[in-house]
């Protein structure tokens, strides 16, 4: 390409700029200069606007001036870490020439790309997030994903309908998202606009089906996709070979680490539409925030690689009971025999899933390798803590014998404290390395010299202030005050005058310099030389040592999800063939964590019970009353039963599920340009298209985004739908008072409330779930509660009462914008109203009790 580029209007340094800028057209190229990395032209523009650093003009070169910008070599990582946030990709040339070899500039090439689905860089990522890069493909109206996380060393195939599309993509989160050029399939830019990732647009012939084929084969080293269960996924490969090219792109080297695959089939995991997501606020709030979600409340990990797998774990349940099964065995016995001792030796493990993967792209830090050396020192006594068992405990405890060596290697070769930087020097033991340490004793014998030296001169030239000292720049030299430089022998030669100092050089000294210097630098290379034999020595173990990692990730989810477990009181579900939800005492575990933390109020617990006779229930009762959190409490202990946790309940089974669908809130879809109807519906639709009889469903005041009439019908008929057709799961909260009429005729259907205890204009809300419908909707006094101002709630109440009448056919008019009727003359105390306005005889024993807390908590 540079070729047929024609620079030679340039300087020399910018010829050489254009040509590696013209192969890295799309990304930000960092141009090496001495102590600077060096951004010209447009991305000097661009870096201006993202990084606010300084935009200078410098010169000219092809007739214009040279527009550029500069971020300092050591603040290299901080300005990375800021542009991949943005999503931007940079790449680094640095100077690989030797300084003034040859005539013109110093031989500069690209070492390095970094792009956000590429980083390792533990600086540069979220300790409890992976950030996978992902290439999607769509062909024969299907969409084939393949992803890596370069810092697990694991490729995951899929392939999914149009449909499921942003569903995955929300799920895999991915940083970065390559696309073929030029080719957009129906539903794709939607599905991107999900995950909000940035895009980068490959060659499309980088996307082929048997190209991909083999790569995948060669990087996996086997000799078919078929052993691996991937054969049969054409659109996949297609993408896994765009992604294998990318990798060979920006990391510009074997990926020795990347030898797992992992194939995800939407027929074997739980659906998880990015509705449900969304709704659960599984790991994002609804306002965006990480925290208070499930996620958060569950990850009591002690260490980033186990937050990372427990997200992993909450992401994708299968619906093959028995992983779920295995994992609450292994909780089981954790609970029974002790989980603190293995929590407090999992604090001192550092994150050796990122430094693995670091070790085999060589570019691990010194200090990384010494923490991965402590953390293998640590394993005998960590593995101690794992109680004895059969099954999933056993297994990762098995996985965390060291392999031979690897362990005793880095003790010998790694300085107890290495320093931050190899290019610092100090990080190779002594003893490892004869060379090394002769190189090093040079070094240190300096001292004892230069004291020497500075004690004969003194002798010699009789001035008693002389001194032997050493700068960055000039070297060694001899100070001597003004005041003595007569007394200066012909031997020194001068370096350099201050103003109340001369300082000097003698033969002698020019030679120990020399010496001295050539030393501390053949050390350095020596060190250098060492660390790279380390990192030969150490990619033999990256397997082993991967697998080790993975089992320390595991073993901290599930000591986290036991002590969870122990902690909020939960109880383990049990799995069953047939289709049931069965939920005693069941709690909302963000709401209750909340109460507690906020109010110190308890949560009221409550059952649920769906079956292949009770499929559906309508749930009614006034606003607040807590219909929204009783079903999102259903769905929340599915899915944590699906993972293989214990369940915010007294007892729990479940039957097979296959997907939860939710449509909950009305929140505007702007940036999609659509409106809280439209997206209510659209979602709706989704879930009536692809909820089974093995679904759970969450409806939640459907229809109440548009008039009465359309609301209500559109309810009825969703409802109604979801019970015949579909005959999913369902929970169905309306504020619809006509659907509590379905279950008289529809045998599954069934109708609940939420209770409330109402006295005069006020109400108490018991969060208590009970049979039948709730005889009214409260919304006028909820209204009162959140402060609506009086005349409203007055000129409300008598329309209200006016709308009743004319139901019941008594009255033909209702003047919803009338003049408020004016308030009581005198306003009796409500105690006193509420007490007058109650039938005594009416009242079962349990009402009569309710009444009195509820005329008690009018007093205060
Ligand atoms: N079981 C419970 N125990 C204690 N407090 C609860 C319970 N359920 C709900 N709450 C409290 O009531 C508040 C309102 O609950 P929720 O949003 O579920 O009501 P809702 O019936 O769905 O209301 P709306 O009809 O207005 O959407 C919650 O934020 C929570 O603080």
């Amino acid at each position: 390409m540079s070729e047929t580029l024609d620079f030679s209007a340039h300087t020399p340094l910018m010829q050489q700029y254009l040509r590696i800028k013209a192969e890295h057209a799309d990304l930000l190229v960092f141009f090496r200069m001495g102590d600077f990395y060096e951004v010209f032209y447009d991305d000097a523009r661009k870096c201006n606007a993202l990084l606010d650093i300084t935009l200078t003009v410098r010169g000219q070169s092809g007739g214009e001036p040279v527009v550029m910008a500069g971020v300092p070599v050591a603040a290299l990582e901080n300005y990375l870490a800021k542009l991949l946030k943005l999503g931007e990709s940079v790449a680094i040339a640095e100077q690989v020439g030797e300084v003034g070899a040859s005539k013109g500039p110093v031989e500069r090439k690209v070492v390095r790309i970094v792009t956000p689905g590429t980083i390792t860089d533990s600086e540069l990522l979220a300790d409890k997030q992976d950030a996978p890069l992902l290439a999607l493909h769509a062909a024969a109206g299907r969409f084939g994903l393949s992803w890596v996380t370069l810092s697990q060393g694991e490729i995951g195939l899929l392939e999914c309908s149009r449909q499921e599309l942003s569903g995955w993509l929300a799920r895999l989160n991915p940083a970065e998202i390559l696309v073929a050029r030029d080719h957009s399939a129906p539903g794709q830019p939607e599905a991107l606009a999900v995950v909000r990732a940035p895009v980068a647009a490959r060659p499309a012939w980088q996307f082929d089906t048997p190209l991909g084929e083999r790569k995948l084969c060669e990087q996996l080293g086997v000799a078919s996709l078929q052993g691996l269960n991937a054969q049969d996924l054409p659109v996949a490969q297609a993408a896994g070979g765009a992604l294998l090219a990318y990798l060979e792109h920006t990391q510009g080297r074997a990926l020795g680490h990347v030898k797992r695959l992992s194939v995800l089939r939407a027929t074997e995991l739980m659906d998880l539409p990015p509705a449900t997501q969304r709704n659960l606020e599984l790991t994002q709030t609804l306002r965006g925030e990480d925290s208070p979600t499930l996620l958060s409340l569950l990850d009591s990990c002690r260490t980033g690689m186990g937050s990372r797998c427990l997200r992993q774990w909450l992401l994708t349940p299968p619906r093959d009971r028995h992983p779920a099964m295995a994992r609450q065995t292994a909780i089981a016995t954790l609970m029974e025999l002790g989980f603190d001792p293995l929590r407090e030796a999992l604090r001192r493990v550092s994150d050796v899933e990122r430094i693995v993967s670091r070790v085999a792209l060589r570019q691990v830090r010194p200090r990384e390798l010494a923490g991965l050396r402590d953390t293998l020192a640590e394993l005998p006594t960590l593995a101690a803590c794992v109680p004895p068992g059969a099954g999933l405990l056993n297994d990762l405890r098995a996985a965390l014998a060291t392999p031979p060596g690897v362990e005793d290697l880095l003790r010998t070769a790694l300085m107890e404290q290495p320093a931050v930087w190899l290019r610092d020097g100090g990080v190779i033991a002594t003893g490892f390395d004869a060379e090394l340490d002769e190189l090093r004793a040079i070094n240190a014998n300096c001292d004892a010299f230069l004291l020497d030296l500075e004690a004969r001169e003194r002798e010699a030239t009789g001035i008693p202030n002389l001194r032997v000292q050493f700068n960055k720049v000039h070297g060694f030299y001899i100070e001597v005050t003004q005041g003595q430089k007569d007394k200066v022998p012909d031997r020194y030669q001068r370096r350099q005058t201050l103003k109340n100092a001369e300082r000097f050089i003698t033969p002698e000294l020019k030679a120990f310099e020399d010496k001295a210097l050539s030393a501390s630098e053949r050390a350095l290379a020596r060190e250098k030389f060492l660390f790279e034999r380390l990192l030969d020595d150490l990619s033999t173990f990256v397997e082993p040592l991967a697998l080790t990692a993975r089992a320390l990730a595991s073993l901290d989810v599930l000591a986290a999800l036991a002590e969870r477990a122990a902690t909020l009181n939960w109880c383990a579900p049990e799995f069953v063939s047939y289709p049931c939800i069965d939920i005693q005492a069941g709690r909302h575990p963000v709401v209750e964590a909340r109460l507690a933390e906020t109010k110190g109020t308890a949560f009221q617990p409550n059952d649920c019970r769906l079956d292949a006779k009770r499929r559906l229930l309508v749930i009614t009762g006034p606003n607040m009353g807590g219909k929204s959190t009783f079903m999102r409490q259903v769905a929340l202990i599915a899915l944590l039963a699906a993972m293989g946790s214990y369940v915010p309940a007294t007892a729990c089974r479940l039957g097979p599920m296959d997907a939860i669908h939710t449509r909950i809130g009305a929140a505007d879809d702007l940036a999609n340009a659509q409106s809280t109807f439209m997206l209510e519906m659209t979602e709706a639709a989704a879930i009536l298209h692809a909820a089974s009889e093995q679904s759970l469903v969450l409806m939640d005041e459907i229809g109440r985004g548009t008039s009465t009439f359309d609301g209500l019908a559109l309810a009825g008929a969703i409802a109604t739908h979801l019970h015949d057709k579909n005959r999913s799961l369902t929970l169905f909260a309306t504020h619809y008072f006509e659907l509590t009429e379905l279950p008289a005729q529809k045998s599954e259907a069934h109708n609940v409330h939420v209770s409330a205890v109402e006295a005069g204009d006020d109400i108490a809300f018991l969060h208590e779930l009970q049979p039948g419908p709730a005889s009214r909707s409260y919304g006028v006094q909820v209204a009162r509660l959140a402060g609506m101002p009086g005349p409203v709630l007055r000129q409300a109440r008598s329309s209200l009462e006016a709308l009743e009448a004319q139901k019941v056919g008594t009255q033909s008019q209702v003047d919803l914008f009338a003049a408020p009727p004016p308030a009581p003359v005198a306003d009796e105390p409500q105690a006193l109203r509420a007490l007058k306005a109650l039938d005594v005889d009416s009242c079962s024993p349990r009402e009569a009790l309710e009444q009195l807390y509820r005329l008690k908590g009018l007093l205060t």
